[in-house]
C-alpha cells in the first residue's frame, strides 16, 4: 500500500503476518506472501526508507554508508583471535537492510554447502538441487552497465533471467583486470579460470557478479526489487519505518507458548512503545544480531544467561545468539605502478565528475562494486584441520578478492601511494562468536563476538591464504605491475609476522550468520526446526541469515535471498486457505 512512516496510518488494519525488519530476507517474504491478495502483511523495519539515498543507490558509494544514520554502527567485542582488538561491523538501518549497503558481490556458494544443510537439519529441501529454481525466482541477470560482450565470463544456463532481483558482471572494466587473466593462465592449478563460480563449484578464479541493474548502473537491493513500486501498490502490503522492535510477546500460554504480538518505538523522540498483533504469524527477518537479539529480550534463551542480565526467562532455548559465524577478512595492499587505481577515482574532483556521468546515463566507474575477479580455494595437507570445517572436497577454505586500489581507504597505506589488493578471507571458518544480551534495554546494542581467527586452525588457515596470495601476485602477468607489499604487510613473512600481521590488519567480511540455527525436528539443540519455526513456541519464524547451521562458504547475500524465498512457500504451505 506504501511506506508508512507513523504506525498510527496501520493500527487498525488487521495483519496476517507481521514481519520484523524490511531487510534482504524481510521483503522477500513480504512480496511472495502478499502474491495472494487475501493476505495482510506488515513489515516493520527500524531504520528509514531507501528512496532518494544516494549512497545506496551508487554501487561504488557502498562504504560511505558505513558509520551514517544507515548504518547500526556496531562494534564487536574485544577479539580474542585478534590479540582484544575490537572491530567494527557494519549492518544495514534502512529498508532493503544490509542489501542496502552491501558491496553486492553476488555468490551462492556451494552445492555441498547446501547439501550439508540438508543432511544436518534432515530435511532435502535445502539441497542445492531443491534450492535451484529458488535462485532462478530470485535472480534477473541483466547486461552490464556498460553493454560489454560478456561472452565466456559467464555461464548463462546456470541463471535466472526473469527473476526479481537483477545481478550483472562488472559494468566498467579496471586495468587489473587483464593481468588478473592472464595470470590466470601462467599459474593454472588452482588459480585456473573459471566460467561461473555460481554454478556451486567456484574453486579457481573468475569474473564477479554483482546485484546491479546494469542498465541504470543503480544497486538493486531487497527493496528496489522485492519492494518495487509495482509491488508496494499492493494493498495488502504495508511497511513501517522507523520503527525498532524490541520485543514478542506471549499472547497465550500452554506447553508450547502463543507470540503473536510485537512491541516497538518509532525512533522519532518522545516515542512510545506500541504494540501491535498478527493473526498467524511474526516471522523475525532483523538479521543475525537482530532476530536473535530480539529473542532474548523476549526471554527466549539461556534461562540463566537472561536470569544474570536480569530478565524472565519465558522458554528456555539455550542456543539463541550462539554459534555465530563470520568470515575474518584482510585487505592486503600491494603497491602498484599505475595510476589509474581506486586512489585516483576517490580524489574528490575524480569522483565529482564520475558522478555526474553516472547521473546523466548510469555508467563509469561508479557502477562497479570493489572487485572485478574473485578466487576461491583450498589449503593442503597439515593446514586442513582435523575435522576440515569446509563442506566437502569441492567447498573453498578461503577466498581472494582482486581490487585495483585499496578497498577501503586507511591509515596504514601512505595515500599517495597506488595499490592492487588482493583481499583474503576465511570463508570455511572453524571459530565461533555469539550474540548476549549487554543489559536489560531491549534498545541498548548486545555483546557482538564475531569470534574472528579465534581458533589456531583459522589462524593456520589465514597464513596459508596469505602466503597464497603473495604467490599470486609472483606471476608473470604483474612483474611490471606489482612493486610489492605495502603498509604493515611488508616485511611480514615468518608465522610469527604473519599473525602478528592478521591480528592487526584482520576484521569482518561483514557476513554474520548462524545465531538461530536449524537443527532436526525433536532436537535439543539449536533454534528453529528446518521448517524456520522456533523451537518450543507457536506463532514464531525466523527467516534470514541467522538460520544457518554452518556458514556458507560464499558472500551471504545469494544464500539470504534463496532461503528467504524457500521460506515463503513454507509459509504459505502451512496455510493453504
Ligand atoms: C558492509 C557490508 C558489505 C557486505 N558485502 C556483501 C557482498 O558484497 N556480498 C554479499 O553477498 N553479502 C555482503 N554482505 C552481507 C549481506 O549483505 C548479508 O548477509 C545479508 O544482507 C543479510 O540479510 P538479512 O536479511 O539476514 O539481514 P539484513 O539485510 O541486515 O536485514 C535485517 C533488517 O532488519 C532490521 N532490523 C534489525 N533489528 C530490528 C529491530 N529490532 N526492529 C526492526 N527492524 C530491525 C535492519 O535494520 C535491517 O533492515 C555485506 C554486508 C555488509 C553490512
Amino acid at each position: 500500500a506504501a511506506i508508512h512512516k507513523n504506525s498510527v496510518e496501520v493500527q487498525h488494519i488487521k495483519f496476517d503476518f507481521i514481519i520484523v525488519g524490511g531487510g534482504t530476507a524481510g521483503n522477500v517474504v513480504a512480496n511472495r506472501l502478499t502474491e495472494n491478495p487475501k493476505v495482510n502483511v506488515l513489515v516493520i523495519e527500524a531504520g528509514p526508507s531507501h528512496e532518494g539515498v544516494l549512497n545506496s543507490q551508487v554501487p561504488w558509494f557502498a562504504a560511505n554508508n558505513w558509520f551514517s544514520t544507515y548504518d547500526w554502527n556496531y562494534t564487536t567485542t574485544p577479539q580474542i583471535g585478534l590479540r582484544g582488538k575490537s572491530t567494527i561491523l557494519p549492518r544495514g538501518y534502512i529498508l532493503g537492510g544490509s542489501s542496502s549497503i552491501n558491496f553486492l558481490i553476488y555468490t551462492r556458494s556451494t552445492i555441498e554447502d547446501y547439501d550439508r544443510i540438508a543432511k544436518i537439519t534432515g530435511d532435502k529441501g535445502w539441497s542445492w538441487k531443491t534450492l535451484e529454481p529458488y535462485f532462478k525466482k530470485n535472480e534477473k541477470f541483466v547486461r552490464p552497465a556498460d553493454g560489454h560482450n560478456t561472452t565466456g565470463q559467464f555461464d548463462p544456463s546456470v541463471h535466472g533471467f526473469n527473476g526479481i532481483n537483477s545481478v550483472s558482471l562488472q559494468g566498467s572494466s579496471t586495468p587489473i583486470d587483464a593481468k588478473v587473466i592472464s595470470a590466470t593462465r601462467q599459474l593454472g592449478g588452482d588459480f585456473k579460470f573459471v566460467l561461473d563460480q555460481n554454478n556451486g563449484k567456484p574453486i579457481g578464479v573468475g569474473w564477479i557478479q554483482t546485484t546491479v541493474d546494469g542498465p541504470t548502473g543503480r544497486r538493486s537491493s531487497s527493496a528496489t526489487s522485492y519492494l518495487s513500486p509495482k509491488f508496494l501498490r499492493r494493498p495488502n502490503l504495508h511497511v513501517l519505518v522507523n520503527a525498532q522492535v524490541s520485543r514478542v510477546l506471549q499472547t497465550k500460554g500452554g506447553n508450547t507458548p502463543t507470540f503473536l504480538k510485537v512491541e516497538f518505538k518509532q525512533t522519532s523522540p518522545g516515542s512510545k512503545l506500541t504494540t501491535l498483533t498478527a493473526t498467524r504469524e511474526i516471522i523475525l527477518s532483523a538479521g543475525a544480531i537482530g532476530s536473535p537479539h530480539i529473542l532474548l529480550n523476549s526471554g527466549i534463551g539461556d534461562s540463566k544467561a537472561l536470569r544474570r542480565v536480569g530478565l524472565k526467562p519465558l522458554v528456555d532455548l539455550p542456543d539463541v545468539g550462539a554459534n555465530l559465524a563470520d568470515h575474518a577478512a584482510i585487505a592486503n595492499p600491494f603497491v602498484a605502478r599505475g595510476n589509474n587505481t581506486f586512489e585516483e577515482i576517490r580524489k574528490p574532483e575524480v569522483t565529482a565528475k564520475l558522478l555526474k556521468q553516472w547521473k546523466a546515463n548510469g555508467t563509469g566507474p561508479l557502477v562497479n562494486s570493489i572487485a572485478s575477479l574473485i578466487s576461491f580455494h583450498r589449503v593442503f595437507g597439515n593446514d586442513i584441520p582435523k575435522l576440515d570445517p569446509a563442506a566437502g572436497p569441492n567447498t573453498p577454505h578461503f577466498e581472494h578478492l582482486f581490487a585495483n586500489g585499496l578497498i577501503v581507504p586507511n591509515a596504514f597505506v601512505p595515500p599517495d601511494q597506488h595499490i592492487f589488493s588482493v583481499a583474503t578471507a576465511l570463508v570455511s571458518p572453524s571459530s565461533r562468536g555469539s550474540v548476549t544480551l549487554n543489559t536489560s534495554n531491549p534498545f541498548d546494542s548486545p555483546l557482538i563476538d564475531l569470534g574472528l581467527l579465534k581458533e589456531e586452525s583459522d589462524r593456520r588457515m589465514m597464513r596459508a591464504a596469505l602466503r597464497h596470495a603473495f604467490k599470486f601476485v609472483k606471476a608473470p602477468a604483474f612483474a611490471d605491475y606489482v612493486v610489492g607489499p605495502a603498509g604493515d604487510l611488508a616485511g611480514a613473512t615468518t608465522d610469527a609476522q604473519l599473525d602478528a600481521y592478521m591480528a592487526a590488519e584482520a576484521g569482518t567480511f561483514f557476513h554474520p550468520t548462524g545465531t538461530a540455527a536449524m537443527s532436526p525436528k525433536g532436537a535439543k539443540s539449536g533454534v528453529l526446526d528446518p521448517d524456520l519455526k522456533v523451537k518450543k513456541v507457536s506463532g514464531l519464524r525466523v527467516v534470514d541469515a541467522s538460520i544457518f547451521p554452518h556458514i556458507p562458504s560464499g558472500h551471504t547475500q545469494a544464500s539470504v535471498y534463496v532461503i528467504a524465498e524457500r521460506a515463503s512457500d513454507i509459509i504459505k504451505s502451512s496455510y493453504p486457505h
